[in-house]
């Protein structure tokens, strides 16, 4: 497999106290890795440690097997792609100026994602919260990035527009993308995922593939996600 993004012993914090705490994880080409843990675990400071927004006090990170010394921006124009629940269109253009202006042809979106055809010419402001985020998605994967990092893509949004997220999440990383994936629908996030890392106070505190993952889901849930605890031990 192609190790397109790691974490080598990475340690990052937002001060002199770290947050993660030697970090080791890799997302290959064409898998889904989803990254769960309870709220404060570190999930948003490893993308953003990964996406070069956060510089590590101690490790690396390593892009396609080299470590990555380019900033966030040129990490972007390199094959790197973040998705996050801020729906990052210009509210006051319309979805085909948005595609535009990231250089995407908006009747090649529309093929993908015909949720959007009669929308095109609308501005983004006026679109509903789940079109914005599909608008969102489709722009950054319409430019077939090698890596996609998604933070809590549907954050607030409607099942429905979750399970389309993730779908088309599944499918770029079918066609051979790299997705690290934080997801607060776990069950959702482990039916398109191939791999598992379940983050505690800063560290990998259990990993495995989605299968195993679902084997042991209620557990998972209970010990990592805040559940009721009293019958949960360690996957
Ligand atoms: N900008 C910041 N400045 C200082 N500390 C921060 C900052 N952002 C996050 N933290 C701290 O870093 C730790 C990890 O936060 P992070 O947002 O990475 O966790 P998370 O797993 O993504 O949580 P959530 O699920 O709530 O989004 C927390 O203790 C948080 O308070």
């Amino acid at each position: 497999m192609t190790s397109i993004i790691a974490a080598c012993d990475l340690e990052v914090g937002y001060g002199p106290i770290p947050v993660l705490h030697g970090l080791e994880l890799e997302v290959n080409a064409g898998e889904v890795v989803a990254l769960l843990g309870p709220n404060g675990s570190g999930k948003t400071t490893t993308l953003m440690a990964l996406a070069g927004a956060l510089s590590p006090s101690r490790g690396e990170v390593r892009w396609k097997g080299e470590v990555a010394h380019l900033p966030l921006y040129q990490r972007t124009r390199h094959g790197l792609s973040i998705v996050t629940e801020e729906r990052s269109v210009v509210m006051s253009l319309t979805a085909r100026q948005n595609l535009r202006l990231a250089r995407v042809d908006p009747e090649a979106v529309v093929v993908d994602y015909p949720e959007l055809a009669d929308h095109l010419d609308r501005k983004a402001g006026l679109l509903s919260g789940g079109q914005q985020q599909i608008l969102t998605l489709a722009r950054a994967l319409a430019r077939r990035p090698d890596a996609l990092l998604a933070d809590e893509l549907s954050l607030g949004l409607a099942p429905q527009i979750t399970s389309r997220l993730l779908t088309a999440v599944r499918s770029a990383a079918d066609s051979g993308m790299a997705v690290l994936l934080v997801e607060q629908h776990v069950r959702k996030a482990l039916q398109v995922a191939d791999r598992v890392y379940v983050l505690r106070q800063g560290r990998i505190d259990w990993s495995g593939t989605a299968a195993q993952a679902l084997a042991n889901q209620s557990r998972i849930e209970s010990s990592y996600l805040g559940g009721n605890t009293s019958t949960a031990t360690t996957p």
